[in-house]
């Protein structure tokens, strides 16, 4: 036994977990100065590792043993967790999360932007930390059953238990049953403010799988062609600070509505109350941010890719006459824009904003730029981008949108310096 443990012991290494990185990863270094990633090592762990990928600047391994466990460590809440890779820090609890979470923002922009002394305030706390989305994505296992993708693989775990949906989507995921091979890439889950479900089921072939659904919930397929609604409606309704947004089957919306709304609240904190002012919400979704600004500036452009969310975002904002929309990607509308604005809130998915997006974003020429970022190494990349264009990182404030992940929403705020 012992000379087992000596044996499996000489291919491994041991490292010291020096600090929490972007990815949920503890990072620590090896012998020859390389940097080393560890899913799941906490800061002060001395762990033994097994290198399964090396680089020439740095190397990822797996923990095979503790020798010494930071006293933060707690049980993880899922069966699954580990294997499953929608998780990263049930480890942790909650509140050292929330530290975590603005350290790594902190680095991203000191690192990759390059500003120091930047004001990252403390992370904003979820009202629930678990039991807080408002819809999940599921991938099907060969078997037909629900799972999530295992991290860094096309393997998916099927599961048994999830800890993060509300309550009716879990009542509701637990009774879905499809035939293996349905053809499925994709099975969405989704709870809206009256508790009413949506499933929605995306394909990439032109063929409806057959689907049996014996449960009161509205269920629509999406496939190249376009919609098609098996049961009940199209859509659900959200409910962010007492206004209610019709979010149809393939239209974002904020996951987390508690988080959701404190958010809210702090970008339009940010807008002064002028109706001299015009405001560009580019990425602007089914309207969220523009439906909460139009009653404090003189106009508001939304600009947004998908039908579906422009279509939600035109019923959502009907009874403003000072809001307007270009239907189109922010890279072709902005270059084509003529009109100035004063103030734009820049809400792009995880990619960031391209090249030719920032670079004509700038010759819209706002003073203030209210950046809503789920990437923080994008959000890092396109403030390098802006400060060079003259811009000022102001302020960043994490918001904890995403409990138990390492995810983290964050709203920065640039101001043009010259
Ligand atoms: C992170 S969501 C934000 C939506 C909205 N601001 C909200 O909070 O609900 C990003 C949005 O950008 C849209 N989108 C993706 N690529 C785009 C592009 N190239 N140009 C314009 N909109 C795009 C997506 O359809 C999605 O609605």
């Amino acid at each position: 036994m012992k000379d087992e443990k000596m044996a499996k012991a000489s291919d491994w290494v041991e490292v010291t977990v020096e600090k929490a990185v972007y990815g949920g990863d503890g990072m620590g270094r090896l012998a020859d100065g390389r940097a080393i990633f560890v899913p799941f090592g906490l800061p002060g762990e001395i762990v033994w590792v097994e290198i399964v990928e090396e680089k020439r600047g740095h190397a990822r391994g797996i923990i095979r043993e503790w020798v010494s466990c930071s006293p933060e460590r707690i049980e993880a809440r899922c069966r699954h967790y580990g294997l499953c890779g929608g998780c990263h820090y049930q480890h942790l609890p909650y509140e050292k999360q929330l530290e975590f979470k603005r350290e790594v923002v902190q680095e991203q922009l000191e690192r990759i932007a390059g500003v120091k002394d930047v004001r990252v305030d403390a992370t904003v706390a979820s009202p629930k930390t678990w039991n807080y989305r408002n819809t999940i994505q599921f991938h099907l296992s060969e078997t037909g059953k629900l799972g999530f993708l295992e991290a860094g693989s096309h393997r998916v775990v099927e599961i048994s238990e999830c800890h993060l949906p509300e309550t009716v989507i879990d009542e509701v995921w637990k009774k879905l049953e499809f035939d293996s091979g349905a053809g499925y890439e994709r099975i969405e889950v989704s709870q809206g403010a009256d508790e009413e479900a949506l499933i929605t089921l995306y394909s990439s072939s032109l063929e409806m799988p057959e689907m049996e659904l014996d449960l009161p919930v509205s269920a629509v397929q999406i496939n190249p062609a376009g919609k098609v609604v098996l049961a009940g409606d199209d859509c659900l309704w959200m409910e962010v600070l007492g206004r209610t947004f019709k979010v149809s089957a393939g239209s974002f919306f904020q996951v987390n509505l508690g988080v959701a709304e404190k958010m809210v609240e702090h970008v339009i904190s940010l807008i002064p109350a002028d109706r001299q002012q015009s405001l560009l919400d580019l990425y602007c979704g089914v309207g969220l941010f523009s439906a909460f600004a139009a009653s404090k500036v003189g106009q508001v452009t939304g600009v947004e890719l998908s039908e579906s969310a422009c279509d939600d975002f035109a019923d959502n904002l009907q009874e403003f006459d000072n809001v307007s929309l270009y239907v189109g990607a922010a890279e072709d509308v902005l270059p084509a824009l003529t009109q100035k604005y004063d103030i734009v809130i820049a809400d792009p998915p995880r990619a960031g904003l391209q090249r030719e997006a920032l670079d004509a974003l700038v010759k819209v020429a706002p003073k203030k730029i209210i950046y809503v970022s789920c990437d923080p190494s994008t959000l890092a990349r396109d403030a390098k981008r802006l400060i060079e264009k003259g811009y000022t990182l102001a302020q960043a404030t994490p918001f904890d949108m995403f409990p138990q992940t390492y995810h983290v929403e964050t709203v920065a705020v640039f101001d043009r310096s010259l």
